[in-house]
C-alpha cells in the first residue's frame, strides 16, 4: 500500500495531523509520502488581519500561488488530502493545488482542522473531486491543543479503516 498525504497548514494543526497520519499510514511494509503545500506569500498574519486576509481569499475565490512542488499522483493507492477550514471552506491553498493537479479515479480520504465550525468544508472539497472514491473523512478541532495520545489513537483507527 502506497499512500500520499497532501496538506496545507497555516498554524500547525493540519501539519500535526499530517505527521500522525504519516506515522500510521507508513507503518510496517506500507509506504507513506507527504507533500506540504506552501504558498509563495508565506507572511504570518495574526489577529483580525489574519481572518480578513484569509476570508477575503475565500469569498473572492482567489486561490494563492503555490511554491513549486513535484508529485506523481498515479504512483499512489491512497491519497489523503487535508487543510484547515477557512470561512467554512477548505483553505484556498488546497484549492490552488486541485486547480493545478487533476485527481481522478483514485481512492481518497479527506481531513480538515477547524475551531469548532467546520461548516460544509468537507462537502465542498468532495464536490471538487468527482470521479474518485472517498474512503473516509474526518475532522479535528484545533488538534494541537488536544491530548496527543488520544489524537494518535484516533488517527491510527481511522487509517486502519481506509
Ligand atoms: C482565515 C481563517 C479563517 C478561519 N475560518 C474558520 C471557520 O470558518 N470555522 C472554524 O471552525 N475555524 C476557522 N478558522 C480556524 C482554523 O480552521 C483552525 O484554527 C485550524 O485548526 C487551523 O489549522 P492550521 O493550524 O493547520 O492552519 C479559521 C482560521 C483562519 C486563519
Amino acid at each position: 500500500m502506497k499512500t500520499l498525504i497532501i496538506y496545507y497548514s497555516y498554524e500547525g494543526n493540519s501539519a500535526l495531523v499530517a505527521g500522525e497520519l504519516k506515522k500510521a499510514a507508513g507503518a510496517g511494509p506500507s509506504v507513506c509520502d507527504i507533500l506540504e503545500l506552501k504558498t509563495e506569500d508565506d507572511t504570518k498574519r495574526t489577529g483580525f488581519a489574519k481572518y480578513l486576509w484569509g476570508g477575503k481569499q475565500v469569498f473572492t475565490h482567489k486561490s494563492p500561488k503555490l511554491k513549486p512542488y513535484t508529485v506523481n499522483i498515479e504512483e499512489y493507492d491512497l491519497i489523503i488530502l487535508g487543510a484547515p477550514v477557512w470561512a467554512g471552506s477548505p483553505a484556498p491553498a488546497l484549492l490552488s493545488f486541485l486547480g493545478e493537479t487533476k485527481i481522478s479515479g483514485k481512492k481518497l480520504a479527506l481531513f480538515c482542522c477547524h475551531a469548532g465550525g467546520k461548516g460544509k468544508a468537507l462537502d465542498k472539497l468532495k464536490a471538487l473531486l468527482p470521479g474518485n472514491t472517498i474512503a473516509g473523512e474526518i475532522d479535528f478541532i484545533n488538534p494541537a491543543g488536544q491530548d496527543r495520545p488520544a489524537l494518535t489513537k484516533q488517527i491510527e483507527e481511522w487509517v486502519k479503516g481506509l
